[in-house]
């Protein structure tokens, strides 16, 4: 698979837009009819048994698979279609996207085999977290790497929808019509950080709240950021020093969450909702306009002073791996990275530092990579091997103890992976990252 240097799969980074007029859009070139409000336009599309109560202009496409076309009036190629997964019969999860993205993804072989099972005795429980409402809490102690949920989503859309807002409320009531009882009250149940206007009901409200961006490359549109919103793993908050990272399987078509570093019991599981290398006044600002909080974090709370060092740090690091992502954008696994010009294993072993003091864990993943490459153009053998070393422990901890390349890298050393994590695990985060320069 090609994969750019340092740049790993499925961001973690939550989604903040879902496109919403008729005229945006990647493929709208042409504009799709403008449409009055449905008003009391119901429309039953009772198949087979089953009886689904659609209000609006929906319109059954195929029973099976289930797809819906959101309005029929909108010629098919441009409407947004809805696809009920994995049977019609009692679906858990909606797929939101144009007729040729719903019928890519519903030709999937895996729809067949049972949804994977999550992990046995979930290390964490859902409970209130002060003025953030729910959050996960860490029920015993999780280790780096640790799979601490996976779950299919509930939804899941395409960034561009092609609605008018007038037919916000009535879209998304459709989209989840669909979806068995249990599964809309799971969507429901979902908190709505948004204020509720016509166009951002609260069922877009929920969306916009806790969708996660996800990419899926064998989908009909692999650079989308897709929304997905899921059950449990939607209630992970948000901190600017995150120590859960997620990231998606097309293959089982599940999302879950790693642990980055160790989590204590009652430590609550974070990931960062916005670019956390930023400034902190641009990330309390993105924080607040998109996910309506003040970010409360450790990091946000610093003086001004040690505020001050925290943001030339996370300055620096951005900076850095921006550049060397540039640079690298089209290699290839397994060929030579590319390092801008006058860059140093010093600078690089510097800045590694910085982002372990300030528990960036997902940029030190990147810059232990980047350092060890470095030492080896500089034939410092055995800072090549301490950095390439680090580099794996991270990167297992950001894709699981499962990760193909740790399991291969560990089988390559005569270990087996799990005794190889357990030999990783044994160091406490103070003995392999050093202080945390924030605390
Ligand atoms: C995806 S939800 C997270 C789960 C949510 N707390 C709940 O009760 O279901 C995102 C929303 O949770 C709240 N939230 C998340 N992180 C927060 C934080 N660090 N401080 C305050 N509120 C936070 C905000 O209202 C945000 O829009």
């Amino acid at each position: 698979m090609k994969r750019g240097f340092l740049n790993k799969g499925a961001s973690a980074r939550r989604l903040t837009t879902t496109k919403s007029s008729a005229t945006s859009g990647s493929d709208s070139a042409e504009k799709p009819m403008q449409l009055s409000r449905a008003g009391k336009d119901t429309v039953v599309a009772a198949t087979q048994g089953s009886k689904f109560q659609f209000s609006g202009v929906c319109r059954l496409h195929s029973n099976s698979p289930r797809i819906i076309v959101s309005d029929y009036r909108i010629p098919s190629f441009y409407a947004t279609h809805f696809l009920y997964l994995p049977s019609a019969d009692n679906a858990t999860m909606v797929y939101i996207d144009s007729l040729k993205g719903v019928q890519t993804v519903s030709a999937w072989p895996l729809w067949t085999q049972p949804a994977p099972s999550p992990p046995a005795n979930p290390p964490f429980e859902i409970r209130e977290c002060d003025d953030k409402g729910l959050g996960m809490i860490a029920l015993r102690r999780i280790a780096r790497g640790e799979v601490i949920v996976r779950q299919r989503p509930l939804l899941f859309s395409h960034p561009t929808l092609h609605i008018n807002p007038d037919q916000m409320h009535t879209f998304f009531e459709s989209a989840l019509a669909g979806l068995s009882p249990d599964t809309q009250s799971a969507f429901n149940s979902l908190r709505n950080a948004q204020l509720e206007t016509e166009d951002v009901p609260r069922s877009r409200g929920i969306i916009l709240t806790n969708a996660l961006a996800t990419q899926v490359p064998q989908s009909h549109d692999p650079t989308a950021n897709y929304n997905a919103v899921f059950a449990s793993l939607s209630r992970a908050n948000h901190d600017c020093s995150p120590n859960a990272h997620y990231s998606f399987s097309a293959g089982t078509f599940t999302g879950r969450l790693t642990a980055l570093r160790i989590i204590q019991p009652g430590e609550e599981i974070t990931l960062g909702y916005t670019d956390i290398e930023l400034p902190r006044a641009q990330r309390r600002q993105v924080l607040a306009t998109k996910f309506k909080f003040d970010c409360g974090c450790t990091t946000c709370c610093l003086s001004p002073k040690k505020a001050t060092e925290s943001d030339t740090r996370r300055a620096a690091i951005a900076a850095f791996l921006i550049r060397i992502n540039e640079l690298n954008v089209n290699t290839t696994e397994g060929t030579e990275p590319l390092f801008p010009e006058g860059a140093s294993l010093a600078r690089a072993s510097e800045l590694l530092r910085w982002a372990e003091g300030e528990r960036l864990i997902e940029a030190a993943s990147k810059l232990a990579m980047a350092a060890a490459g470095l030492a080896y153009k500089e034939n410092n053998t055995s800072e090549t091997t301490r950095l390439a070393l680090r580099a794996i422990n991270y990167l297992r901890a950001e894709e699981g103890n499962d990760s193909p390349h740790f399991v291969r890298f560990a089988r390559g050393t005569g270990f087996s992976p799990e005794q190889m994590a357990a030999k990783f695990d044994s160091s406490s985060d103070e003995e392999m990252m050093g202080p945390n320069l924030n605390a």
